[in-house]
């Protein structure tokens, strides 16, 4: 007897793939005090015998997408990332050759590159994201009198050690255990006003004014131990209150880019705070102005339109 062909099928299933995109994974390697940082961004796309769960919903050659994100983050702490490349061998390698019914992987990388920022302070575990920051400044004039406020946005900071949050208050809604040693990152966006008021008074150097602000924002995120993102920021702005004579004001606004520890015991695994997953949203957003004493707060408090 002939093989049953099935019912004849009007449309018929093209190319057709599967799998998880933009897994986000940040790994650290410590080093003693020197730690290193591995941040990317992992796509897997797997294709194969796939017609069934397509045709009938069977889903017996379907490996989920879950499974795939959760290899992503085992290989990171079994193997480590040596470099994007051999990290993606090694997952595509995996899902082709441990799966019979998938034949073809393709894993794409975004790989986010850290540098260290240089500081005086103790350990090495402070980063700044490579591309850095976008500039900006604002000069309004009357006729009399000037007003310069500068800024930055998009400068992304990380500490993979010396930051804790606990001792915080607790309701019925409250389920975030408490931190004795987390990821700090956030972007920075700040804005700060001049004292000079006009051509009568020393015109600061704005290139070195500028310069000199930035390095003591990411010198003070680099040395402070961290009991909150808010601490951390108004260390941040009193540093350059403190140095920067020709800054009268400063306001930030600070994103607390969360990275949660993955849970591996699942797959009999300890995260020793080696394998985070960097959530995009929702975020805390830590904001504040602080002022040289006895001057007027004139930065507007929502500096998205500034
Ligand atoms: O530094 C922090 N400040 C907070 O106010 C806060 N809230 C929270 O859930 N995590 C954090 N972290």
């Amino acid at each position: 007897m002939a093989v049953d062909p099935g019912p004849a099928r009007p449309a018929v299933l093209g190319q057709n793939q599967y799998g998880k995109a933009e897994t986000r994974v940040v790994r650290i390697t410590r080093d003693g005090a020197t730690h290193h940082i591995k941040d990317l961004g992992v796509s897997v796309s797997l294709s194969g015998d796939m017609d069934e769960v397509h045709y009938s919903g069977s889903n017996a050659n379907v490996l989920p997408t879950d499974t795939a994100k959760n290899t992503v983050y085992a290989f990171a702490k079994e193997y480590g990332i040596a470099s994007a490349e051999q990290f993606g061998i090694h997952l595509a390698r995996h899902f082709v050759t441990s799966q019979p019914p998938i034949h073809r992987a393709r894993v794409r990388i975004e790989e986010y590159a850290w540098e260290r920022i240089e500081h005086s302070g103790r350990g090495a575990h402070s980063f700044v994201r490579r591309g850095q920051e976008t500039r900006l400044a604002q000069i309004t004039y009357d006729g009399s009198s000037w007003e310069v406020v500068s800024g930055l946005k998009d400068l992304t900071v990380l500490n993979s050690t010396d930051s804790e949050f606990r001792g915080y208050v607790k309701d019925k809604y409250t389920t975030l255990p408490e931190a004795r040693d987390r990821i700090l990152a956030t972007s920075v966006r700040a804005r700060w006003r001049f004292g000079w008021t006009g051509e009568e008074q020393p015109v600061p150097d704005w290139e070195e004014s500028y310069a000199e602000t930035k390095r003591h924002l990411l010198q003070a995120f680099a040395e402070t131990y961290s009991l909150s993102l808010q601490q951390t920021l108004y260390r941040m702005g009193a540093r350059v209150i403190e140095h920067r004579g020709e800054v009268d004001e400063i306001r930030l606004s600070l994103p607390n880019r969360h990275h949660f520890l993955v849970d591996l015991e699942p797959f009999g695994l300890k995260n020793d705070n080696e394998v985070y997953f960097a959530a995009d949203r929702p975020y805390g957003l830590i904001e504040a102005t602080i002022l040289r004493d006895g001057r007027e707060a004139r930065i507007p408090v929502d500096l998205t339109h500034l």
